[in-house]
């Protein structure tokens, strides 16, 4: 049974699917605190989070069990992601589900700050009728910069022509073709912030977009400007920001992020009566929460049954029409890499990845780390190892990753070949796929085989005599370890060659001691492959 911990208020619709799976326990603790988090992890293998709880590397170290942490949201600025992914802990998020709610939330401050809403409401409801102090401005014939035009910088740009104002918009991803399809003129941050008379601020907050408005853009920015962040705090500088207010730069501003949230007391945002605030409101609509809650929650299932996914943060994602092509190889990729590290002695130094075929024209990233967890699996453990962080171990255990890519495959469709070096030697297997027969070992180092990788194996190295075949078998049937399959390779008679043996159980060790002592026999491994 997994066990999931829900930590922050999630849409209890949206995880209704983990609540009826009958393979997973669900437990909702929201409002925990990091201690309180560390005592409890270690029993969870899901934990799932808005953008109160702060995933922190010591509540992972933890989470021995812990495998997925799910954002019911877009940002993943509160998760330490690099913790994560040298834990091998796969972090998603749901990116779609609350984009329409966020932009329409910023058009809801937009219109507020235009038209001092929340000012002119607190004087009447305190019994002042004052229509004197509240003269708006129109959106209409208004120019409108847009910083981040992704999903809700687009979204904001498109409601913003229904309102017929002019849009200016900056993103470094952002084609000619695309700002046109949307009806947006692209412009550099300096033009925006010179001629746009409504601002909205739509990137994740990085280094590069850390105070990315400050100081010096308000020293040039068009006078009058109102700005709107429903994005994350420290977008804008929020002190540089309420000196250009003070100043008369900035008509107004309105946000729903802070820098630090909840913001402290004497924040200056929290009694200027020109900044109105919300208390990071922009995702918070009953249809966002289920939709964000419903997408995390399917993400979740599938991580822990072992399914393909979508969505995670510290992994590059997979396009669908690459997912097809590679996901049949996944487990063949792991099985091979298993193959030659049990085969090989020696600390790793290089694993060496070739694919040839079809598979040499696709991005087969995502394929090797499956082939390098393979490989690490076996001296780090199964549990250690996994897709998110296998490249990552590689790299901190100083293991050089090659890739070779050759159009041509002489004898199959698509080949994939590992070779493994190690400080005492060198080893080749690949494999293939073959229709309507699955996952096949075609080759150890410079041998020819048809194995199933599956199961328990013994690989052996002798010399090809007579009467060594029947001595093998002599020796394991006395042992009770009865041969399955056996294949032979060599390449010429009378030469080295390899044989592998499908038993129907694990070797004990003396039996394999026995057969390492048996004249003409070099070496014999047990191999593991489930
Ligand atoms: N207030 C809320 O409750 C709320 C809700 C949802 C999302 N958000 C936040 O809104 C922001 C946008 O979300 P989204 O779903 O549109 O994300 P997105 O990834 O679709 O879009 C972000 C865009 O910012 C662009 N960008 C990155 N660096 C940039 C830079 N230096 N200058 C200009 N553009 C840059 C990216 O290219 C991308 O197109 C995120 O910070 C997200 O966390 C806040
Ligand atoms: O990044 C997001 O999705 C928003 O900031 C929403 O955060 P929340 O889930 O804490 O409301």
């Amino acid at each position: 049974m997994f066990k999931v911990l829900v930590s922050d208020p999630i849409s209890d619709l949206g995880i209704q699917q983990l609540v009826d799976a009958s393979d997973i326990a669900v437990d909702k603790k929201p409002g925990l605190s990091e201690d309180e988090l560390v005592a409890i992890i270690g029993e969870y293998d899901a934990l799932l989070v808005r953008s109160q709880t702060r995933v922190t590397a010591k509540i992972m170290e933890a989470g021995k069990q812990l495998k997925v942490v799910g954002r019911a949201g877009v940002g993943v600025d509160n998760i330490d992601l690099d913790a994560a992914t040298q834990r091998g802990i796969i972090v998603i998020n749901a990116p779609d589900g609350n984009t329409i709610t966020t932009c329409e939330h910023t058009f809801a401050m937009m219109m507020a700050v235009a038209r001092h809403i929340p000012q002119a409401y607190m004087k009447t409801v305190n019994g002042t009728w004052d229509r004197k102090s509240f003269l708006g401005v129109e959106l209409r014939g208004k120019t409108l910069g847009v910083l981040g035009m992704g999903r809700i910088g687009s979204e904001v740009a498109k409601r913003a022509k229904a309102f017929d104002m002019e849009i200016i918009g900056y993103d470094p991803f952002m084609t000619e073709e695309r700002a046109e399809k949307i009806g947006v003129k692209l412009a550099s941050v300096d033009d925006i912030v010179r001629n746009a008379d409504f601002m909205t601020v739509h990137t994740p907050l990085t280094p590069e977009t850390r105070h990315m408005i400050g100081r010096a853009q308000f020293e040039v920015m068009k006078p009058g400007m109102r700005i709107v962040n429903c994005a994350r705090g420290g977008i804008i500088d929020e002190i540089a920001l309420v000196d250009a207010v003070d100043q008369g730069i900035v008509a107004g501003a309105a946000f729903d992020v802070f820098e630090v949230e909840p913001p402290a007391e004497d924040h200056p945002f929290l009694t200027h009566p020109k900044i109105i605030v919300t208390p990071h409101l922009g995702a918070s609509t009953i249809e966002a929460q289920e939709n964000v809650a419903i997408d995390v929650s399917e993400q979740v299932i599938h991580i822990l049954r072992n399914e393909p996914f979508i969505n995670a943060v510290n992994m590059p994602p997979i396009p669908a029409n690459l997912q097809s092509i590679l996901q049949p190889y996944f487990t063949l990729g792991e099985k091979l890499g298993s193959f030659i590290a049990q085969s090989t002695e020696g600390a790793v130094t290089e694993i060496v990845v070739g694919f040839s075929g079809e598979l040499a024209e696709v991005d087969t990233q995502p394929l090797t780390r499956h082939i390098v967890r393979g490989v690490l699996a076996h001296h780090l453990g199964t549990e250690q190892v996994n897709v998110v962080n296998s490249m990552h171990l590689a790299k901190v255990r100083d293991v050089n990753i090659v890739i070779q890519k050759s159009h041509a495959s002489k004898d199959f469709t698509n080949l994939v070949t590992v070779s493994l070096r190690t400080k005492k030697e060198e080893r080749i297997v690949a494999g293939t796929l073959l229709t309507g027969y699955g996952p096949r070992i075609v080759q150890i180092d410079k041998y020819p085989v048809d194995v199933t990788p599956e199961g328990n194996l013994i690989l052996i190295s002798h010399n090809d005599k007579p009467g060594i075949i029947g001595r093998v078998g002599t020796l394991l049937g006395n042992n009770d370890v009865n041969i399955a399959t056996m294949q032979v390779g060599r390449q010429l008679v009378g030469g080295s060659a390899i044989m592998v043996l499908r038993v129907d159980k694990g070797t004990p060790k003396e039996v394999l001691d026995q057969l390492i002592r048996m004249p003409e026999l070099n070496t014999a491994k047990e191999i593991t492959l489930f």
